[in-house]
């Protein structure tokens, strides 16, 4: 049985299908106890233009209907739909976000758990000053980003692997965790829209963004995070081929349409989990997202690495700095504290010698870890090893995301 309040929002999802004219691609329409419509709209990902116009006058029209408080649309192609081949694209030309100093005290850090700032002699920016000016003056390159930062969000690291399955969600998710629990405001945003995991992980499988005042969806809020995916506002069995231009509008809605934060109070990092693999998704989210800096996941294993190299060469064409390499699934220890290299060993720092990148991490396999992203609690937060893992690789990725906003990389304090 249905509860009044259930059934009047299935009325309401009705009224909104019949405002829309019930055309066969509208493939469902749900509303949310915040009274926000959420339209999935079949669309043809060869044709990027058309499916963008179907989605912006759909939401105008369900907008109209009295009742509905917001509308998030969600686009997605009908299985065995073809691929279009990648758009030419325009390169932007894209240098780390220089965006106003907001930064936390590093002392206020320190009392929320250590610091997680570059030491270094420290440097005082004026409150409001622009770690660009600073920057320029020390050296940095002049020129300015194409793309508009996004207010409310200070910088955005992408979490990115060439190839699936390696662990790089384990790592957004408890890497996100750590750096949380060391004080900072953080921000995780699933874009994995084939295969959104982040729900499970954090225990968040039945949560629904809510509605704020301003219409934007709320971030779920979850061990200190807050949280968006397309896993929280589609049925996880539907099919969903996406395609680069398809991707990228979902994405762009759960940046821009959400309260991350504010200008005045923004989130100190958004961390992407991004889809596996360097194709066209991954390359339109690299141009058109004003990331600060990429981490790039990989198992030891030689084949792995082969992608990573793939991986480092589109961020390098993006202009988007790679903070280093993760590795991964390192190793096995055994009760007797042998380690065996089921994947080979070595392979990561080899790799990041190679690419003349650091190498951030190498966190082993752990029971741990993955019994934490099977029951929805990350295992940065539960305490011994995985909790001192990654709470190093936090100070390490805050170190250097500090080192690309100024050089050489300076403690950044506030003028009272
Ligand atoms: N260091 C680790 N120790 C133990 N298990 C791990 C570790 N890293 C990842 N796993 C497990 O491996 C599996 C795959 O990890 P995860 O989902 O993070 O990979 P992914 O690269 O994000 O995958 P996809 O390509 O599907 O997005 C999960 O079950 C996870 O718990």
């Amino acid at each position: 049985m249905f509860g009044s309040k259930e059934k009047s929002r299935k009325k309401l999802a009705d009224q909104v299908r019949e405002a829309l004219g019930s055309p066969d691609w509208l493939e469902s329409v749900t509303v949310d106890e915040s009274g926000r419509a959420i339209l999935v709209l079949l669309a043809d990902p060869a044709d990027p233009a058309a499916a963008e116009a179907r989605r912006i006058e759909s939401e105008g029209r369900a907008e109209l209907v009295a009742g509905v408080q917001a509308v998030t649309s969600i686009l997605t192609a009908q299985a065995g739909q073809a691929a279009p081949a990648v758009p030419a694209k325009t390169k932007i030309n894209l240098i780390p976000q220089r965006t106003p100093a907001q930064v936390r005290p590093a002392d206020g850090a320190a009392k929320k758990g250590g610091s997680l700032h570059a030491s270094g002699v420290p440097r005082r920016v004026s409150k409001g000053a622009r770690l660009s000016d600073e920057a320029m003056l020390q050296g940095a390159p002049s020129q300015a980003s194409e793309i508009p930062p996004i207010p409310g969000i200070a910088r955005i690291l992408v979490v990115a692997s060439a190839k699936g399955g390696v662990g790089k969600s384990t790592i957004a998710v408890n890497l996100a965790a750590a750096m949380a629990k060391a004080g900072m405001k953080v921000g995780l945003l699933d874009a994995d829209v084939y295969g959104p995991s982040i729900p499970t992980m954090l225990g968040m499988q039945d949560a629904q963004p809510k509605t704020a005042a301003s219409k934007k969806l709320l971030p779920v809020e979850a061990h200190g995070l807050k949280t968006l995916s397309i896993g929280y506002l589609s049925d996880p069995d539907a099919p969903m081929i996406w395609r680069g231009p398809i991707v990228m509008s979902a994405i762009s809605q759960m940046l821009n349409d959400a309260e991350w934060g504010t200008p005045d109070d923004p989130l100190d990092i958004l961390i992407i989990d991004t889809p596996p693999g360097t194709g066209d998704a991954q390359l339109a989210l690299a141009q058109r997202v004003p990331v600060t800096a990429a981490l790039i996941v990989t198992t030891p294993q030689e084949v792995a690495l082969a992608d990573v190299r793939r991986g480092a060469a589109m961020f390098a064409k993006t202009a988007v700095p790679v903070l280093g390499i993760v590795e991964t699934m390192s190793w096995f220890e055994d009760p007797s504290g042998e380690r065996h290299y089921l994947m080979g060993e070595g392979g990561g720092t080899a790799m990041a010698i190679k690419l003349g990148l650091p190498l951030m991490a190498e966190v082993p396999m752990l029971q741990a870890i993955r019994e934490g992203g099977d029951a929805g609690t990350p295992a940065a937060l539960g305490g011994g090893e995985p909790e001192r893992i990654f709470r190093a690789l936090a100070r390490t990725v805050a170190i250097g995301l500090d080192a690309l906003e100024t050089k050489p990389a300076p403690q950044i304090v506030f003028e009272d």
